[in-house]
């Protein structure tokens, strides 16, 4: 089995306490991982490790993609870090962020067909000539996660998406997660979600990774 594995980390911010201290994970490629625990722990800067956003001369570790030891350039293409908050040009319509997304990457047609398929699921594709700016927040983190869904990849981090979805649209989100083949997801989530069977748990009190059988749902906070 292929594995995402994350090997002797080692980080704190500066002039803050440590928030790992050799700690090794690794992750089943086409896990789905609900990682939980206590505010200000480090998870959304675990997500920011993998994803290689931390760019700290005190950050040690050893990352290992499925198998191969990647440049940093090369993990970037291959992984989606979709943060707590999103991120649009907000002068620019849905349909106008969409396209700039497509012409900055070249993901082509098949990534705008995907990112309205998955707008129609979350219900949010009448916004489409809508400026971004004039949206709700729910609105604003389909058409979001919409988007980084439909970018090719191998592996997905995503910060607390349930956070501002109404309860269809959780269900949305997770039928497309489960449905989602090929990927491997991380996400940050206080709670688990009744649609979305997670096949993981990593706890970040101690960054154990715990596998679910999914009949007795694992534990809580
Ligand atoms: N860029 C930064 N510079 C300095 N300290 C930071 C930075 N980002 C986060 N921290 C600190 O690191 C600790 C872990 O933060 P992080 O956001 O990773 O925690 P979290 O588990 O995701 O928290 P929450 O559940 O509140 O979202 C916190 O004490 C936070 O204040």
């Amino acid at each position: 089995m292929e594995r995402i594995s994350i090997k002797h980390l080692t980080y704190g911010y500066e002039n803050q306490p440590r928030l790992f201290n050799n700690v090794n994970i690794e992750i089943d490629q086409n896990s789905i991982v609900r990682l939980y625990g206590k505010n200000g722990s480090g998870k959304t800067t675990l997500l920011k490790i993998i994803a290689n956003i931390i760019d700290d001369p005190h950050l040690s570790y050893e990352l290992r993609f499925f198998g191969e030891k990647l440049s940093f350039a090369d993990i970037r293409k291959r992984r989606v870090f979709v943060g707590d908050s999103p991120v649009f040009y907000e002068e620019l319509t849905m349909e106008q962020n969409i396209q700039f997304y497509n012409l900055l990457f070249h993901y082509g047609p098949v990534f705008s067909k995907q990112v309205y398929e998955y707008c129609k699921k979350f219900d949010v594709d009448a916004y489409k000539n809508e400026q971004v700016k004039n949206l709700s927040l729910g609105t604003r983190q389909k058409i979001f996660l919409s988007i980084n869904l439909s970018i090719p990849s191998e592996l997905v981090l995503l910060d607390e998406p349930f956070n501002s979805l109404d309860t269809s649209s959780r269900k949305v989100l997770s039928d497309i997660i489960t449905q989602s083949k090929q990927k491997t997801f991380v996400i940050v989530s206080h709670e688990k979600e009744a649609s979305l069977s997670f096949t993981h748990e990593l706890n970040s009190e101690n960054w154990q990774l715990k596998s679910l059988n999914n009949t007795d749902g694992g534990v809580g906070e």
